[in-house]
């Protein structure tokens, strides 16, 4: 059987869906999740975790209150506790990551923030001997942990936190303190009332110098009783948009004493003596982030992906209208419109993902440089991951949405559950750095190499910056993928060019470097938006190059040609200076008919990410394809189907209504 998903009793129009595919897909999805053992793993997982009842959800979350979701992931958290080793490599950040995504779900729970950036915190800016004391109890999950950075008043720039850790030599203590209301930590997650420690980013101050943000290892709660140490104000920030699983806090310090020892001390040291010892590099301490970062690609990729099978699935079985046939309405998946909504998307997570794993890998071999006193990376990959995280972000936002508008009215019921989705995950666009901002920390290196080019220094230029240097070239577009690479080589360096030289021009004409930089701002995202893009064809490009399986290799080309035909068009407008207007809409021809190619395909290049119902929580997107049957099931067991007559009926509306009579 080539499709996995093929079971008696399924749908029989997603059972021909599944028959029609032309590949094996455990076979992709050992391409999806880097390797066959991995693949074979998270099926494994999955199993386990079915096998053990109490780790089902005890009724649909769309149902349940924030307390009663907050609870319901802490009563799977206990049971998980019994069952870790048993489930999990509990060293494999990847299979726990799936076991959570499993179990949890995507709203967040008390663990939300704990594997995510406390632990990487503590293994990348703790010292030997402050991993000794920590990071063993982090892991055993003997206590939970947070990342306290962000202030009411300041997230994007970290250098004006206001939090202060001032250090003490007579008493070899630093005093925590939050000297303003805008001070309060506001957000981070988990920190409202489940944590009992933070890593707390404060500015420090020796002797009335300021250091700026530091990372520190804090208390917040007793051990035992859970209740607030004195001298902390902890809670919840309130509900969100969505993620309200999690309880993203507010913290402050009254004048909190913590031990010297407390502060990270890989990279800078202050001694007993007040004596400070700087970092190798002025941005280490922000190596949290950039793990996050680093990860947000495959993140962002898993969660349209999420959203994609719900639709593709949906529209499989979901028939409206006619065709040629006017005997039998159609499967609204057959719609070209409908194909140009999501394929192109489909496209998009694939290549998204196979970003993820580059800079993830990219990240672990930064650690083991900067471990090594090594720290010439640092720089690269914070502009990669800067431009990325910005750019997957919002096309993941972009891909949801259409997602939830391809399934009509269901779209936007509860049951699909894409709003959730959707609300989780472009989340991304503001944490780990606003979109914007993020996109101008990119722009700050892209125009550095141009300057390296314009001074004749090119040799200098980092990864993926050499077509800033080379000239135009005239663009044969019969000759595969590569062609549509250049187009945007091309417009990236057009643009990247056209933003530097009008920074260069405002300052020349006088204006300072900073209103220079923010009167081109808009120029240089673009530019920064125009080169991420051709890093992720490149990257999508390349990984489907290296694939040896025959009919892995031939589907995987004609989402290439979906994914080159739609970005190009889409960038049209910086396109056209490199290409025909004739041109264009041959390439608007090229992407209909790989559209069509890829039609047959669509459920099993979605099948092989081989989400579980259990994951996807969604009623309308679940592998039987029985939509009908379980909408209705669904919506009988709302709370408000559980009585004939609600009690605000008889004591309102009935007397209203009987009033009115009278
Ligand atoms: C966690 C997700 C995991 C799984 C997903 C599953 C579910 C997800 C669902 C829900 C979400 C769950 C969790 C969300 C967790 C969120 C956590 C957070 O948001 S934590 C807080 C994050 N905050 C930020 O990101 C703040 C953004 N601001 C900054 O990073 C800095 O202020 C900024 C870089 C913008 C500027 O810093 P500044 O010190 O002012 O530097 P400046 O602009 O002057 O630049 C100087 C110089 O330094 C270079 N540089 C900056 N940063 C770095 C770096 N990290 N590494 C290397 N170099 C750096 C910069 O490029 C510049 O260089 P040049 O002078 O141009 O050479
Ligand atoms: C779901 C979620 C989870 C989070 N989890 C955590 C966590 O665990 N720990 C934590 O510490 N924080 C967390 N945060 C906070 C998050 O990191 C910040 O909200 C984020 O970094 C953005 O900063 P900000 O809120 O200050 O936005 P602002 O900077 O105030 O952004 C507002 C607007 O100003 C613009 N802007 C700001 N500065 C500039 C500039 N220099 N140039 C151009 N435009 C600019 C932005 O583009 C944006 O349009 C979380 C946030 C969310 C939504």
């Amino acid at each position: 059987m080539l499709n996995k998903s093929i079971m008696d009793g399924d749908n029989p129009d997603l059972t021909e869906e599944r028959m029609k595919g032309a590949f094996d897909t455990d076979k992709m999805a050992a391409v999806i999740y880097g390797s066959e053992k991995f693949a074979i793993r998270r099926r494994e997982i999955t199993e386990s975790i079915s096998r053990i009842p109490q780790l089902a959800d005890s009724k649909p979350f769309s149902f349940m209150t924030r307390e009663e979701k907050i609870s319901e992931s802490c009563r799977k958290l206990s049971v998980l506790s019994e069952h870790w080793n048993q489930l999990i490599d509990t060293n494999n950040e990847e299979e726990a990551l799936h076991l959570y995504r499993e179990v949890l779900g995507l709203e967040g729970h008390a663990f939300s923030l704990h594997e995510t950036m406390f632990i990487p915190s503590l293994v990348a800016q703790a010292n030997d001997e402050q991993q000794e004391k920590w990071l063993g109890r982090a892991k055993r999950r003997e206590i939970i942990g947070c990342y306290a950075q962000t202030e009411m008043g300041h997230g994007t720039n970290l250098r004006a936190l206001e939090t202060t850790a001032t250090y003490y030599p007579s008493t070899q203590e630093f005093i925590l303190h939050t000297p303003t209301e805008t001070a309060l930590k506001w957000w981070p997650g988990a920190l409202g009332k489940s944590s009992n420690y933070a890593v707390v980013v404060a500015d420090l101050v020796i002797r009335d110098t300021h250091y700026g943000a530091h990372p520190f290892m804090v208390q917040l709660r007793d051990e035992k009783t859970h209740n607030p140490l004195p001298g902390i104000t902890v809670g919840d920030i309130g509900p969100k948009m969505a993620f309200n699983g999690a309880d993203n806090g507010f913290l402050g310090f009254n004048q909190y004493k913590l031990p010297r020892d407390h502060m990270l001390m890989r990279h800078s040291r202050v001694e007993e003596n007040g004596t400070y010892t700087k970092p190798p590099h002025a941005k280490i301490g922000y190596s949290s982030m950039v793990k996050v970062r680093s990860r947000m690609a495959m993140d962002q990729g898993l969660f349209m992906v999420s959203a994609l099978v719900i639709a593709v699935r949906y529209s499989a079985v979901r028939r409206q209208g006619f065709l040629d046939d006017k005997s039998r309405e159609v499967k609204v998946l057959d719609y070209q419109t409908q194909q140009h909504r999501l394929f192109p998307s489909i496209a998009r997570a694939y290549a998204f993902i196979f970003c993820g794993f580059e800079t993830i890998q990219l990240y672990d071999q930064l650690l083991i440089d900067v471990k090594n006193g090594d720290t010439s990376g640092m720089s690269d990959l914070h502009a990669l991951t800067s431009g990325l995280k910005s750019v997957v972000t919002h096309q993941t936002g972009e891909g949801i949405e259409q997602a939830r508008m391809a399934c009509g009215g269901h779209g936007y019921s509860m049951a699909s559950y894409i709003s959730e989705i959707y609300g989780v995950a472009i989340g991304g666009c503001t944490y780990e750095g606003e979109n914007m901002v993020m996109l101008l920390q990119l722009a700050r290196y892209l125009v550095k190499s141009v300057e390296l080019v314009k001074t004749g220094k090119s040799k200098e230029l980092g990864p993926m910056m050499n077509y800033l240097a080379e000239p135009d070239t005239q663009i044969d577009l019969t000759s595969g993928p590569e062609a549509y690479v250049k187009v945007f080589q091309h417009a990236a360096r057009r643009q990247v060019w056209k933003a530097t030289d009008k920074f260069h021009q405002l300052m020349e004409s006088g204006q300072s470097r900073d209103i220079a930089w923010n009167n081109s701002a808009v120029e240089l995202t673009r530019a920064s938006r125009l080169h991420t893009r051709l890093y992720i064809m490149e990257t999508f490009i390349r990984r489907v190059s290296s694939i040896s399986d025959v009919s892995i290799k031939k589907v995987l080309i004609d989402l290439v040609n979906v994914h080159v035909n739609y970005e190009v068009l889409d960038i049209g407008t910086y396109a056209l200076e490199h290409v025909s207007s004739t041109q264009l809409d041959s390439i608007r021809s090229q992407l209909y008919s790989s559209l069509d190619t890829l039609r047959p395909n669509a459920v099993s290049l979605i099948d092989s990410f081989q989400i579980s119902d259990m994951q996807l929580r969604s009623v309308l997107g679940r592998r039987d394809g029985h939509v009908y049957t379980n909408l209705f099931e669904w919506a009988k067991a709302s709370p408000l189907n559980q009585t004939h007559v609600l009690p605000s009926v008889n004591q309102y509306l009935k007397p209203m209504m009987d009033k009115a009579k009278l």
